[in-house]
């Protein structure tokens, strides 16, 4: 086994026959398993320790989380207010619900509050078996308050340990299991790594997140044969509130996807890092200790959540597509043009820079994406779904021979903005099926840009637009002297037109893109006459 044993070596021949049993009802149901772990814990109701934590974790780590509450906490940033334990007999009712249901592959234990849960827990796990046991012995929260007395100290000891994969105690928690030895060192937390392991679980690693005086965050990790001192940089933040409960989940969904120990306890610990860095200036609550964001999602700076509206069609009216080549040849910079063009009635840019190396272009991603947001104008980027996600800009567009729809859409999510580049009614379907938002329709007419590129015409255009689904903005040699022609046609889901050279090779990008706009507004006001 890759976890360097099987938990219960009592009932190896129950523990192979269930996986059998269980593999076949999978190919009777013709699903293919996810990885899972069972949380056996405690609710925080401020969401940053226990049942919420490792959900989030678990998520954060694509893994399916069950759970199991032990007991309800009213719980804040502050500390814990007031605790109310689960019924014991209700615990095993949930234990039965799932364990008898689903295909569990790692039980992570945080939260046991009296001796009875504990003997409900290992009576669950005779009965059902699992791939490997986490147990973070949970007693006192960071905050001081108990979570679980004294009195449990012994069946923790005794009967919950041997049982362990991997103990996963902070420094108060192991002296407490080990009757009250000090711990202030890193030596004293290798002592104690090495007493726990003889109380039987394979593994053990003493946390040191509280370990005072040290400038990294230590742990050690003890497999009964060598000690692994892992450090990483100490976060300076407040928000440390869940790092043991996120840190024991996050060993429990690798062992579940198959990792072996210690790799798991490796990812489990930078992954504990990364989203502490990346959350240490969140604001949640006003007491001393705050939660940290497990899905790296929230800050400020991440703008995908913070866009007004979703996706709006009518962007599409003046839909501006740079070009490096045209503005290094008026000896501008593509952040110049931009802003110019915004300035001058632009409602959506395209980033478009073929030469450039991915380096760069996501350098000038990002400083347009900032003009962009400062005037709430969406910004796109051409072909490079990278990009797009790296600069965080508000979605891409992709050409028939680029990434399929689908598949971005899979890799930027579901806020995001994609387009893609039709000539036909099928591929305007097939844009519909992949989860776009609009379609770029053309070339209308013939461009410099696009030289070998076949025209559709002003009747191509209108067969797509009317087949379409989709808005359309259309696109190919279109400029001041023929946008009002597209735009007066009146045909249903055209939104507007998309312009390159008649912008960007021009000496005066503002005063063009101004031009153009008051021809498209007078445009649109007779088309809407007609109608
Ligand atoms: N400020 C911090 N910066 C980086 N890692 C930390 C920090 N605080 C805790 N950790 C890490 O988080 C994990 C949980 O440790 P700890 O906080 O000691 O456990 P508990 O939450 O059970 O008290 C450990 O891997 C520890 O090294
Ligand atoms: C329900 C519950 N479970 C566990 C913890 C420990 O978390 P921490 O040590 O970070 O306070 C907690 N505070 N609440
Ligand atoms: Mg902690």
């Amino acid at each position: 086994m890759a976890y360097g044993g099987v938990i219960f070596s009592n009932s190896f021949s129950f523990y192979q026959k269930r996986i059998v049993m269980s593999s076949r009802m999978q190919e009777k149901n013709g699903g293919a398993s996810v990885p899972h772990v069972l949380s056996v814990a405690g609710s925080d109701s401020g969401a940053g320790a226990g049942i919420q934590a490792d959900l989030k974790a678990c998520s954060a780590r694509g893994v399916y989380c069950s759970t199991v509450i032990t007991s309800v906490t009213a719980q804040n940033t502050v500390g814990v207010q007031a605790v109310h334990a689960v019924p014991e007999d209700f615990v095993a009712q949930q234990l039965k619900s799932v364990l008898s249901d689903m295909q569990v592959d790692v039980v992570k234990t945080g939260m046991l509050p009296s001796v009875g849960v504990v003997k409900v827990l290992l009576q669950s796990l005779t009965e059902f078996s699992v791939r490997a046991l986490v147990v973070d012995p949970v007693m006192v929260s960071t905050s001081g308050d108990v979570l679980a007395g004294p009195s449990i100290l012994s069946t923790f000891r005794e009967e919950l340990l041997p049982m362990a994969n991997i103990v996963t105690p902070n420094i108060k928690e192991a002296s407490a299991l080990l009757g009250g030895i000090r711990l202030e060192t890193v030596a004293d937390m290798r002592n104690a790594a090495e007493l726990l392991h003889a109380l039987g679980p394979r593994n053990v690693l003493v946390k040191g997140g509280d370990l005072p005086d040290s400038l990294d965050a230590v742990d050690i990790f003890f497999n009964g044969e060598h000690f692994y001192e892992l450090r990483s940089s100490r976060i300076k933040t407040r928000n440390t509130h869940g790092t043991g409960c996120t840190l024991a989940s996050c060993i429990a969904a690798e062992l579940a996807k198959g990792s072996p120990m210690l790799t798991a306890v490796r990812v489990a610990k930078r992954y504990v890092e990364t989203a502490l860095e990346y959350s240490k200036d969140i604001l949640i609550g006003n007491g001393i200790q705050g939660p940290f964001d497990h899905l790296l999602r929230l800050k400020s700076g991440s703008h995908s959540f913070h866009r007004k509206d979703a996706f709006n069609p009518s962007d599409l009216f003046l839909y501006a597509v740079t070009d490096s080549g045209m503005n290094k040849k008026w000896g501008r910079s593509t952040v110049d043009a931009v802003a110019a063009a915004i300035q001058g009635g632009a409602t959506i840019v395209q980033l478009r820079d073929k030469d450039a190396g991915t380096k760069d272009f996501l350098e000038t991603a990002k400083s347009c994406l900032a003009v962009c947001r400062s005037h709430g104008v969406p910004l796109l980027i051409n072909d490079c779904v990278d990009v797009a996600l790296a600069s965080d800009a508000d979605g891409v567009h992709v050409g028939q021979s680029d990434m399929p729809a689908t598949v971005a859409r899979t890799l930027l999510g579901p806020e995001k903005i994609i387009g893609v580049s039709c000539k036909t009614i099928e591929q305007a379907q097939q844009a519909w099926i992949g989860g776009a938002d609009y379609i770029g329709c053309g070339g209308v007419y013939s461009t410099n840009t696009k030289a070998n590129n076949p025209t559709i015409g002003l009747d191509g255009l209108k067969t797509v637009c009317s087949a379409s689904k989709l808005p359309v903005v259309a696109i190919g040699g279109i400029n001041d002297s023929n946008a009002g022609t597209v735009m007066e046609m009146g045909v249903p889901n055209l939104k507007g037109v998309a312009v390159v050279s008649a912008l960007f090779d021009r000496e005066n990008v503002l005063a063009e893109t101004k031009k153009l706009h008051a021809l498209l507004m007078e445009a649109s006001s007779s088309s809407s006459k007609i109608q």
